[in-house]
């Protein structure tokens, strides 16, 4: 098959992933965001590397957000919020932040395939996305593509969906917010 067509293939097992996110869990993670001090997104791998993207377009609209493990990271306080993005919920290092995060009093998400993961059963509030985890055993979903994947891609793209609903709530415009876009680069 030429590249275009698996492109077509990917997109359209995006489009079909778009309808099994209910709409009420995101809501539930934007009041959430819309409540706490700061936020906090964490991630391994790809996983992490959409959240990352995440916390780039939070800090655009003026929220206090930061990625866990940078070097600038701030402090998790009670009224704070940690969004972990696993599709399995079993990554160790993400079990141990989310455990850490309750711990101090914060405020746990979870965006996972697997609610009844370990990071899922820790967290206060949970949106889950359709796809098949890394090792595959996991999912309800079939897909033609490697590993976590289909999950990655739709939580970047849950993830944007999230601040034009943002935009919306806060009366945000893109030029308003490319005002806080990096200048040294
Ligand atoms: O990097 C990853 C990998 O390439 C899977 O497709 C994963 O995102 C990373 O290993 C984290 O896994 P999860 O916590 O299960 O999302």
């Amino acid at each position: 098959m030429k590249t275009t067509q698996y492109l077509a293939e990917v997109v359209q097992e995006l489009s079909q992933t778009v309808h099994l996110i209910r709409d009420s869990d995101a809501e539930k993670l934007i009041n959430q965001i819309l409540e706490s001090k700061k936020i906090f997104v964490a991630g391994a791998g790809r996983s992490g590397l959409m959240g990352k993207s995440f916390v780039m377009r939070m800090m655009h609209m003026g929220i206090d957000a930061y990625v866990v493990g940078e070097t600038v990271t701030a402090n998790l306080e009670k009224d704070d919020l940690l969004i972990i993005g696993s599709g399995s919920g079993e990554t160790k290092t993400l079990v141990a932040i989310a455990e850490k995060a309750k711990s101090l009093g914060g405020t746990v998400a979870a965006i996972t395939i697997s609610p009844e993961s370990t990071v899922g059963e820790l967290a206060d509030i949970i949106v889950k996305l359709p796809g098949v985890t890394k090792d595959q055993s996991e999912g309800d979903y079939r897909t033609i593509q490697p590993m976590g994947s289909l999950f990655e891609q739709t939580m970047l793209l849950f993830y944007d969906a999230l601040i034009l609903r943002f935009m919306e709530k806060k009366n945000l415009d893109s030029n308003k917010m490319y005002g806080k876009h990096a200048n040294l680069e």
